[in-house]
């Protein structure tokens, strides 16, 4: 039986704030980035705030990449982390070293044998597909070629990558993914979301879901 109502989550949150304005719009988890690099980077220590305030049945997701074991359990024990995500090069030996729900992502590089690859990750709760450009391993802002998601995976797939109110509509009644994730395409500014679009990119899935509900009544 397929799921009726598009999870959403909400990635790169910075601010307490924002955690409450992505609550209060309906998401159903946020996501908190611990990769130096990123201008969406936090410390154990925000991340303990803002998970405070987000409250308790959001689930918090705390994404990685390539992260050493040590940096991983700094952040566990700091916060009430819900679900990992493994957004590198992460072995399914590696994700599962923790014992907790992961979401493994994989971006999709010209050529990538996806319903393969996933299938190594067997016990992930999820498969987030994202966009791929050399260098950078996430929150592109860019989207992929939607054609290429297998069917097999929609049951398990969080659909990432340049995914904003505008577009999420059409993702939705294209690809059909479990779930969607959001981080450039309701930012202000990098790393500072913005209430109104995430007001307005809930409201998208949510016509979409009513859309699909719709079109397949007999
Ligand atoms: O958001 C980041 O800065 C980031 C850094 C490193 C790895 C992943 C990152 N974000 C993830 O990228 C996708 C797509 O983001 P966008 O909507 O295209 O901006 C999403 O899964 C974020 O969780």
């Amino acid at each position: 039986m397929a799921l009726t109502r598009t999870r959403i989550k909400v990635c790169g949150i910075t601010r307490p704030e924002d955690a409450v304005a992505a609550a209060d719009a309906g998401v159903d988890a946020i996501g908190l980035v611990f990769h130096r690099d990123s201008p969406r980077a936090v410390s154990p220590a925000q991340a303990a705030l803002i998970a405070r305030a987000v409250g308790p049945l959001v689930t918090v997701v705390a994404l990685f990449v390539d992260a050493a074991e040590a940096a991983v359990q700094e952040v566990l024990a700091a916060a009430p982390v819900g679900l990992l995500q493994f957004h590198g090069a992460e072995s399914a030996a590696a994700c599962g070293r923790y014992h907790r729900p992961y979401l493994k992502a994989l971006r999709m590089a010209p050529g990538l044998a996806v319903e393969a690859v996933a299938e190594g990750y067997d016990r992930a709760s999820g498969i987030l597909l994202d966009s791929f450009r050399p260098g950078v391993p996430g929150g592109t802002g860019e989207a992929f070629d939607w054609d290429r998601v297998p069917v097999a995976l929609r049951s398990r797939l969080v659909l990432a990558g340049g995914l904003t109110p505008a577009n999420v509509g059409d993702a939705i009644a294209r690809v059909g993914p479990a779930a969607v994730d959001v981080s450039g395409g309701v930012e202000a500014a990098p790393g500072l979301k913005d209430a109104t679009r995430i007001a307005a990119f809930v409201a998208a899935v949510r016509a979409a879901d009513s859309k699909r509900q719709s079109g397949s009544k007999p």
